[in-house]
């Protein structure tokens, strides 16, 4: 068994289906009903295969100095003194234990609240820091406009002051997720991994002595070892099942009131990718899974920085009863293309507050994009099918 890629053939090799078939029956008179099948079928694939997202990626990286973003960045990570110039005029993003601060602009809409350094060694004065704190901060990365970015923790400081200065509210990740956009939710994400891992490994495992930065905080040493650590990830299958027309979500204890997810679980030393996704199905609901498909990786900050890689499996349609093991799930369930639409459609905006019936996670989270990709295939075999049995007619083949 091995994991398969969406490819560009096999994208090409679908779109020709549905277009020969398209042309087929052009000559027929029924040129309105088949041209619309025919877009929402193309739509739904493109959208099914991110085939835009995918065109939008290397229009702008061929058009907007990738390349030499790149490049400055992976310099800021190793110089140190040019990432102190670049601190001076970069923008910087505040935590609080953790939680991003997080501002409302005129329209009501909420983003990650960033500050130009000069503006917040002000604010740090006002509330009483010096405003050499500055340095604390981490590289994270720059704006399309090469605009260094930078996280900083701000816990020590009182944080209604630091909010009322700021005009900003420090708000949980988790729930910020609900809030802002995904390239921000992502943004949010790294920063407060790298802090937390700062957080962490103030020492070395090896000798117990304390281990030191540098500018960028792309690494550490211990000066006693010369033994260099850097920000690790731990890797995370996740998968959504389908039995060709519903798809299996879980939930664990722990999971806000009614939402449910794709299965997912922490890769054992040792294993491949393919080998944790079987094991973990098998594990927590007693189902054998086949044809996975690899769909997308993302970076995921809880609860110590995972890298999710997603995929797509099916199971026998005749072999669906899942078998739940209690101590890592609450309950898993099939789900109809009906019941996920409706939840898709419907996020909610504070699940802890009002949590509807059935809900599944935010748009940043990498389930979401399993499930979306899911909803569309779904779709897109419906219309397929519709336009078959249309076209079936046509001919008097229908039965
Ligand atoms: N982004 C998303 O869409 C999404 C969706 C679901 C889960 N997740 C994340 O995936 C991760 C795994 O989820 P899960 O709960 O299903 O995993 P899981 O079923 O493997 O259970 C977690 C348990 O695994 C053990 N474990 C093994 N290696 C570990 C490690 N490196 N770090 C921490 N615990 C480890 C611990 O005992 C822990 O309690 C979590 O971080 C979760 O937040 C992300």
């Amino acid at each position: 068994m091995h994991l398969a890629m969406i490819t560009g053939d096999q994208f090409c090799a679908d779109f020709g289906q549905v277009k020969r078939a398209y042309c087929f029956h052009e000559h027929k008179n029924n040129h309105d009903y088949l041209n619309k099948q025919f877009i929402v079928g193309i739509l739904a694939m493109l959208q099914s295969f991110k085939l835009f997202n995918n065109c939008n990626l290397v229009f702008s990286r061929s058009c907007s100095g990738y390349v030499s973003r790149t490049r400055y960045l992976m310099r800021l990570k190793e110089d140190d003194e040019a990432c102190r110039e670049a601190l001076k005029f970069a923008n910087v993003l505040l935590y609080h234990k953790l939680a991003p601060l997080l501002q409302k602009t005129r329209s009501g809409v909420c983003k990650v609240a960033s500050f130009k350094t000069a503006d917040l060694k002000q604010i740090l004065e006002k509330v009483g820091k010096d405003k050499h704190f500055i340095n604390e901060s981490f590289l994270l990365g720059c704006t399309d406009k090469s605009e260094p970015q930078f996280s900083l923790e701000v816990g020590e400081v009182e944080r209604s002051a630091l909010e009322q200065e700021c005009r900003g509210t420090f708000v949980d990740l988790r729930k910020a997720f609900f809030m802002i956009t995904p390239s921000e939710s992502a943004l949010a994400a790294k920063g407060q991994a790298l802090l937390r891992w700062h957080q962490t490994n103030g020492f070395c495992s090896a000798t117990g002595q304390p281990t030191t930065r540098n500018q960028s905080g792309s690494f550490r040493v211990c000066q006693s070892s010369g033994i260099t650590y850097y920000p690790k990830m731990s890797p995370v299958v996740i998968v959504l099942v389908s039995d060709g027309s519903r798809c299996l979500l879980a939930r664990q204890a722990m999971f806000p009131p009614g939402m449910y997810s794709a299965l997912s679980g922490f890769c054992d030393m040792g294993e491949s990718v393919e080998e944790a996704l079987h094991r973990e199905v098998a594990e927590e609901v007693g189902l054998e899974v086949e044809n996975l498909q690899y769909s997308g990786s993302q970076h995921w900050p809880f609860p110590q920085s995972s890298f999710m890689l997603a995929c797509h499996a099916t199971v026998n349609p005749n072999k669906t009863q899942v078998n739940i093991d209690k101590a890592e799930l609450e309950d898993a369930r099939w789900f109809t293309l009906e019941e996920i639409t409706t939840a898709l459609q419907n996020p909610p905006r504070n699940p802890r507050e009002q949590p509807p019936v059935f809900w599944v996670p935010p748009s940043y989270a990498i389930a979401n994009q399993l499930i979306r990709e899911w909803a569309n295939q779904q779709q897109l075999l419906r219309s397929t099918h519709r336009l078959k049995f249309r076209m079936d007619q046509q001919q008097g083949f229908s039965h």
